[in-house]
Parts: C-alpha cells; structure tokens; sequence
C-alpha cells in the first residue's frame, strides 16, 4: 500500500508536560484511517504537528516524499476542531476563497460548489450569507472548502461533531466515497459507530501514546472478545457460574456475558448447562465503543494481549 503521509516518532511538550510519545502512523492512498482517544490524549495536538500549525519537538512528517516547508500544503485538505468561517460572505465566495488559497482553478472551484453545495442539501444558498446559515450547514460548507481543491490527503478533525443523524450519514457517505476515489483520509472522531462502519484501519492513542494500532478487523479479532446474549429467564448467579465468563450485564430477560480473550467459541458453546432457558442465543464480539472505553477508562486491554497499552 502507498503511503501518502507518514508520522515518524513524534515528540511533543507544552512548558515541561509531554503530550505526545513517539507517535508514528501512516495513511495510505484510498483508506480512511481513524484516529481515536478520549479527550485530551493527542489527537489535535498529532493533527497540527501533521498541519504545521505547530512543530514537533523531534520526529518528522513526510507527504510522499516531502518534509517541513517541501510539504505541497495545496494537496492537503483540513477541516479543523475548531469551526470557523468568515461571517459577512457568501457561501460560494468562501468556498472560492478556499480553491484560491490552494492554487485550484476558479471556474472548476465553482462547478465543483455547486455540485457539492447540490449533495448537501444546500442548492440555492450560494449567494447566502455564511451568518445566516444554521451551525450544520456552516460545517457543510467548510467540509466543502476543506475538498473543493481535490486534496491527496484529508485531514478531517472530528467531522461529525454537532451534525444530525441525517447529515452524519451524508458526509460518512461522501468521505467514503472520497477515499474509494483515491483520497488518502486520516479521520478523528468520538462517533465509534461510525468509525467501525467506516474505517479501513485505526490508531488509538491515550496520553499521548500509543495504544492500538493496525486494520479494523485485525483489531476486532486481536482486542474485541467474544460476547454471548442469551434472551430467557436465567439467574445472573447461574450465568457468571459458568466457564470463562468474566461478567454477566442483566436487563430484564436479556443477559449479556463477556467471555474471556481467545476462547474456542464451539467448545465454549458445549459447556452451557442444559437447563438454560435459551429463547435466543447470538455471539458477536465487543464493539469499537466497548473497546474504547475500556482503554478511556484504563482497563489495559491492549497489555494482556501483550500490547503497548501504558499506563
Ligand atoms: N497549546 C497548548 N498548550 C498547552 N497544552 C496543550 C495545548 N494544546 C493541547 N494541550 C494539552 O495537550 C493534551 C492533548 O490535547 P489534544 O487537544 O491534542 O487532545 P485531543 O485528543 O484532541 O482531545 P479532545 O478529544 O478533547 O479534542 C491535553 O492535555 C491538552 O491540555
């Protein structure tokens, strides 16, 4: 796979607290790489060392082959934490002010708006005032600033934040359809379903280290255990008795049992009693969110399976 942007051991400290620890990732030409933590772990801080707003105290950030100030910052796109667009201007000329900023030509800028402008929702409102647009659709038309140029590489810092439901299913349906285009994504976000329906791979940082790293499904089968619903009336006593569970979640006549890392699930399967009452039965394993929290909340998940967790 080629990689389109490399972080390599990033170091970073603000006054005497170090917040990154040698953060190295790539992301590759036509995936969508998550970047994930819980509040404070360095997300931002990795994304603004990727976008120059600030500089590492040591490690390097190369786009194809290109470091520092080589960087061609015209094929870069970046939809920033924080939302902002100038207030008293229309709606195309900012996103026009964005192609120009990027060196993209002018009249394909403007069919480009338009078509997009069209996909969002938002046919008509180019000559609208950004001050007269609610805060969804000011972020729809920042989202378009951010590709209008056609970036290599997009740099999406918690795009789903402060959408509805509808228009979060929109912009996860066009970043996907960027990167089977091509486009190389590196996507921050607290939304953990909608990272699992979208990601091709992740890094999960905390504290400014890292935690996980690799392909969805690698991590899934690596750090997602099984977990066993049973639908019927059973005792909860009964239930933890049973071999390798390691906690039993009652809600009325659902019972959700957690079972231990790398079971053998068809021998596991056998060892149920059989005075279970089972109306349902399915086995999936923990969620993304599961995961995530269990790191957030420092259960080392990654150290027993002999991961780079720390503490
Ligand atoms: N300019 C700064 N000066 C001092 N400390 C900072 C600065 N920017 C970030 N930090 C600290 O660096 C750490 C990482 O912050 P960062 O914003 O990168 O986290 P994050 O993972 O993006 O969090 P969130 O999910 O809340 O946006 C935090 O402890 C934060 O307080």
């Amino acid at each position: 796979m080629e990689a389109v942007l490399s972080v390599e051991g990033l170091e970073k400290s603000f006054k005497n607290t170090k917040v990154l620890h040698n953060i190295t990732f790539d992301v590759h030409k036509g995936e969508i790489m998550a970047i994930l933590g819980p509040n404070g772990a360095g997300k931002s801080t990795t994304i603004r060392n990727i976008m120059g707003i600030m500089y590492p105290d040591d490690g390097s950030v190369t786009f194809h082959n290109h470091q520092g100030s080589e960087i061609p910052r015209h094929k870069i796109g970046y939809l920033p934490e924080e939302r902002g667009l100038y207030k008293n201007v229309k709606v195309m000329d900012i996103i026009l002010y964005f192609a120009e900023l990027k060196d993209y030509p002018i009249k394909k800028a403007k069919e480009r708006a338009l078509q997009y402008l069209e996909k969002f929702g938002l046919e008509g409102k180019e000559n609208v005032s950004v001050e007269e647009l609610s805060k969804g659709m000011g972020q729809k038309v920042q989202f378009i600033g951010s590709i209008i140029h056609e970036p290599e590489l997009l740099i999406l810092d918690e795009p789903f934040s402060g959408l509805d439901p509808v228009s979060q299913d929109v912009f996860k349906q066009e970043i996907k359809e960027l990167a089977n285009n091509g486009t190389a994504i590196l996507l921050s976000s607290h939304q953990m379903n909608l990272v699992e329906e979208m990601c091709d791979r992740l890094f999960m940082i905390n504290r400014g280290q890292k935690v996980i790293y690799g392909s969805l499904k690698d991590v899934k089968s690596k750090y997602a255990n099984f977990k066993c619903t049973i639908l019927g009336d059973n005792s909860a006593q009964q239930l933890e008795s049973i071999n390798q569970v390691t906690r039993v979640e009652q809600d009325g006549y659902s019972s959700v049992l957690y079972l231990e890392q790398g079971i053998e699930l068809p021998s596991w399967l056998h060892t149920l009693p059989n005075n279970l009452d089972i109306v349902e039965l399915k086995v999936d394993r923990i969620s993304l969110h599961e995961i995530f929290v269990d790191v957030a909340l420092g259960r080392s998940i990654a150290e027993e399976v002999g991961g780079t967790y720390a503490q």
